[in-house]
């Protein structure tokens, strides 16, 4: 995978309360990797609705493979679970995947998902596993990775990039565990492990190992417990290699994925960090061969297949793509998962297992980045100073001038990390390593940067900080909750204290360790607490060396939305800044405190309901500790207007990426002729929408106009000025897709539209078709057409608007006479937008040809116009283009490939002869007809027909 691509995978428990969780998180992602290549969510929770939805997602898109494009286009995947990941993934996670997990009640995806794919990233080395039963949205997103920057020039090889980058800092890794065959496991359902992983990238995600607590998830509740791993390992050990020689491939890797992870585990625990990543490294790459050959990939594929086959859950209808034989043409879907790996060979992608030659690289990138390296890998150091610590290449370790004042003490190995040993002595490896794989992956120096005093090049922080940081490397938004929930044992995380803690810490030292790891927890390192600019303020500090190169994902977010849209818009999550347009949604409108409540996005999810640990209301209830958390989570919840309060969060998150549109500017030049329609627009819409303060009472701007005409003639052109020339936020939408694409949930897609768009007022609401939404009402139309008429209508009334929405809906429609007559008058102004005039046709003529190259004179584009009649705006751009083409049509096609771009000649005018000849107006005489008849009747032009009704009436009534 290329550099900067990022595959996201969401796992989402698709439930109201915790789908606007995901979606932020979607959302979240999508913002801060802008070169994201796909977000794959997977529902699996309930099998009917989910069902219904693939079954809609199968029709638009009905093959695999289309599925693998349109994930290729960035638009969101809906999936139904493992089988359809199995489809699209094929077996294994792309290098560089972020996995975003969440547990179902069933331990699906323990089960599963964890089981073979997961654990896979074991070998990847580069996936990112992020799960948590987090409630409060915002902190969890904030300890999304900030958005990756790109490090080529510093790193020749970019898979190097890519894998040494890692993408989070914290990990929560529920790791499902094969418990038949293991007998430590036998009553847990998986392992639960917190990591911290370090900034520096480590090649593998596992090399700072925080904890490990055997989880049992029984109905709702996840129980966890600590894990203590018997003396006896190896025995087991032995056991499972042995048991593993008998197993089909897919399955004997399985275990030995779990024995690797095992022996890691305890290697870690009882000789250090330093040579269980050795030990891991090694092994790693036996095992990585092993993996990443397509054969076990297709392995892995059909293992998956079997057990999402078994699965009780999946619902009837929905069918694998995937055969259990396998992929059908296993080279070109191959070809896709590998997802731009060069290498084709029959040895599989290599992208995830560094080649000798990506080792050499590194190898070298090391040794010139860091001289110290060989030092670090030695234990010489003895000190790091944290201010020395810069943001620049990655890897780097530094060196510490012995007295200065920002400096962090040696600690002495813990009985935690003891020294390194041989571990030829415990039995648990044949041999040291000695391949150079073993030095010159970052196995050895980044994990053995913590145990061994060699700080990681991470987000720096200053020694003050460092006493929270230390301890606070996972806080109060992820950690927090976990702090509290599995006990002490985060003592490991402070180098500063001495002693890891048992399971059940006092309660002392439990507030210590809140105190000395602040409210802000990993928020803190990202820059919340200690770590913004305000707190370097009012502390008087100056931020470190490289802070300023830190950013939060949140305020990487803001900054990118202030570049996108400016000060005065852009969406942002949760900001309550008024110069955004916030999820809030007081953004560019007005920010009315009253109008916000607080609330958790997800917070009442599902998500969290199932992780009830006994060990948090034990260690929290008592003093009410666990009030003072929440009492500080909500400061920093979600500020959500309570206009949006009972809309769905999905339609709201539909509606602002597929509705809302953040598109380019428009002027009135840039709108031939229509001189009427724009000065009326103008006035009535324009003017009191930027002076709402002189417009009121009778000058009140009209809630609805309708733009109705052939089509073509500019209508959406007005609607887009509009909305750029008010400063407002535009929506658009074409009533069939009201119709087609939410079926059966129209109605809500109409009032959550508006609610969006008071809250993002002043807003201009575009209904393309319009006459297809608001037709006139029969006996036999579908109950639910019916119901998003009554809908919009009642939207479009103002029922339970406030007078002082700037709120305007624009109507565009080429078949007016079809309106009904109840949205007719609710459309007050209604303008015709005739094909263009003469002059219009001219204007146009010279404003699409104003950037190509031309020998047009004034006389001929006078004829030009005149030759157009008939023409709409559109025919016009057509016909412009055609003759666009005339210069191409005249080289051979030998020149074609071999002429210079200047070297085209200009466009002339027996190119547009020839273009007349294939170009023909689009609307015919009989059409027009129909719109001037209607505007004479209906319309809001000058020239409009007066029906005189005491003298017509009577007319008609003697007839
Ligand atoms: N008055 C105009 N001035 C400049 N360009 C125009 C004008 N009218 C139409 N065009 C060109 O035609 C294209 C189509 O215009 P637009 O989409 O606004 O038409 P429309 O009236 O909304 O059509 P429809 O009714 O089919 O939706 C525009 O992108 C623009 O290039």
């Amino acid at each position: 995978m290329p550099l900067g691509q990022v595959t996201c995978w969401t796992g989402l428990t698709l439930e109201p309360t915790t789908y606007d969780f995901w979606s932020l998180v979607v959302a979240r992602l999508r913002t801060n990797f802008p070169n994201c290549r796909n977000v794959i969510s997977a529902l699996t929770v309930e099998p009917t609705w989910s069902c219904d939805y693939v079954r809609y997602q199968q029709h638009s898109h009905p093959s695999p493979a289309a599925w693998k494009r349109f994930c290729g286009r960035s638009i969101e995947l809906i999936a139904s679970g493992i089988p359809s990941l199995d489809t699209v993934l094929g077996g294994g996670l792309p290098l560089g995947s972020i996995v975003l997990l969440t547990e179902d009640e069933l331990g699906t995806y323990s089960d599963m998902f964890l089981k073979t794919y997961l654990a896979q990233g074991l070998v990847h080395g580069d996936t990112v596993f992020l799960a948590t039963p987090e409630t409060n949205v915002k902190a969890f997103c904030e300890c999304l990775p900030a958005p990756m920057e790109s490090h080529a020039d510093e790193l020749a090889d970019p898979k190097i990039v890519s894998r040494c980058y890692q993408l989070s800092d914290i990990v929560f890794g529920l790791v499902a565990i094969d418990s038949t065959s293991n007998p430590l496991y036998s009553e847990y359902t998986g392992l639960f492990q917190l990591h911290k992983i370090s900034p520096v990238n480590s090649l593998t995600p596992l090399a700072e190992v925080s904890d490990d607590w055997a989880f049992k998830l029984i109905k709702k509740r996840l129980l966890i417990e600590r894990l203590t791993l018997p003396p006896e390992l190896d025995t087991v050990l032995r056991k499972l290699s042995s048991d593993a020689s008998s197993l089909p491939p897919n399955l004997a890797l399985n275990t030995e994925r779990a024995n690797i992870l095992l022996k890691y585990r305890y290697t870690a625990k009882r000789k250090g960090d330093w040579l269980a990543s050795e030990i891991l490294g090694n092994q790693l790459r036996e095992y990585g061969n092993r993996v990443d050959d397509r054969q076990s990939i297709n392995n892995f594929a059909s293992a998956t297949l079997e057990l999402a086959c078994k699965l009780r859950k999946d619902c009837k209808g929905w069918k694998s793509g995937l055969p259990l034989s396998g992929p059908p043409n296993l080279q070109e879907f191959l070809k896709n998962v590998d997802s731009g790996c060069a290498n084709t060979s029959e040895q599989g992608c290599t992208a995830a297992v560094p080649s000798s030659h990506e080792l050499h690289n590194f190898k070298l990138f090391m040794s010139r980045s860091n001289p110290e390296t060989q030092k670090a890998q030695n234990h010489e150091l003895p000190l790091v100073e944290s201010s020395r610590i810069q943001a620049g290449p990655l890897f780097r370790i530094t060196p510490l001038a012995p007295h200065t004042a920002n400096r962090i003490p040696y600690r002495q190995p813990s009985s935690h990390h003891p020294p390194p040993t041989d571990l030829k002595q415990t039995g648990f490896i044949a041999k040291k390593p000695s391949s150079s794989f073993g030095h010159d992956r970052d196995f050895s120096s980044n994990q053995s940067t913590v145990t061994n005093n060699v700080v990681p090049h991470r987000k720096p922080f200053s020694s003050h900080e460092s006493n929270s940081i230390k301890t606070s490397n996972f806080g109060s938004s992820v950690g927090g909750i976990y702090s509290s929930r599995v006990g002490g044992r985060f003592k490991k995380w402070g180098n500063n204290e001495k002693e890891e803690e048992p399971v059940q810490s006092s309660e002392d030292d439990f507030s210590r360790r809140e105190s000395s790891r602040g409210r802000g927890g990993f928020r803190g390192y990202g820059g919340r607490n200690q770590f913004d600019g305000s707190s370097f303020e009012e502390k008087h500090e100056q931020p470190p060396i490289g802070m300023a190169a830190f950013k939060t994902a949140r305020e990487q977010l803001k900054i990118e939305n202030q570049k996108k849209y400016g000060n005065s818009h852009g969406p942002s999550f949760g900001g309550n800044n008024h110069s955004e347009t916030s999820y809030g949604g007081y953004g560019n409108g007005k920010y009315d405190p009253a109008r916000t409540i607080k609330k958790s996005l997800g917070g009442k999810g599902v998500v969290n309901s199932k992780f009830v640990s006994p060990l948090i209301s034990n260690n929290t209830s008592s003093d009410g500790r666990q009030q003072e958390r929440q009492t500080s989570n909500s400061q920093e919840n979600e500020e959500i207007d309570e206009r949006l309060k009972n809309i769905e969060p999905r339609m709201i998150e539909l509606i602002k990426n597929e509705i809302m549109d953040c598109g380019s500017k428009i002027t009135w030049d840039d709108i031939a002729g229509l001189h009427f329609a724009k000065t009326t627009i103008q006035e009535i819409v324009v003017w009191p929408m930027l002076r709402p303060d002189i417009f009121t009472g009778l000058r009140r701007p009209p809630k609805g106009i309708l733009l109705f005409g052939p089509p073509g003639t500019g209508k959406t052109l007005i609607g887009k000025c509009i909305a750029s020339q008010s400063g407002s936020t535009f929506f658009s939408i074409s009533a069939s897709s009201l119709t087609s694409k939410w079926i059966g949930e129209g109605e809500k897609m109409v009032r959550a539209l508006f609610a969006v768009a008071r809250v993002h007022q002043p807003a201009v609401v575009f209904i393309d078709e319009i006459d297809s939404l608001l037709s006139q009402r029969s006996e036999s139309e579908h109950e639910s057409s019916r119901r998003i008429k009554t809908e919009f209508l009642v939207q479009l009334d103002g029922a339970g608007t406030d007078e002082e929405d700037r709120l305007l809906v624009i109507g565009a429609t080429n078949r007016p006479q079809e309106l009904d007559e109840a949205a007719r008058r609710r459309l007050v102004k209604r303008l015709y937008i005739p094909l263009p005039d003469l002059e219009a046709r001219k204007e146009m003529v010279q404003q699409l040809m104003k950037c190509e190259r031309n020998e047009l004179n004034p006389q001929e584009i006078d004829e030009l116009a005149k030759s157009s009649d008939g023409f709409s705006g559109a025919d016009m751009k057509h016909l412009c283009q055609e003759a666009c083409l005339g210069p191409i049509r005249s080289l051979g096609p030998s020149q074609i490939s071999s002429i210079a771009a200047h070297q085209v000649r200009p466009v002339n005018m027996s190119d547009f002869t020839s273009a007349l000849k294939r170009v023909h107006p689009s609307v015919g005489p009989d059409d027009l007809h129909q719109y001037v008849t209607w505007n004479k009747t209906y319309g809001s032009g000058p020239n409009t027909f007066r029906f005189r009704y005491s003298k017509d009436l009577k007319n008609y009534s003697s007839v």
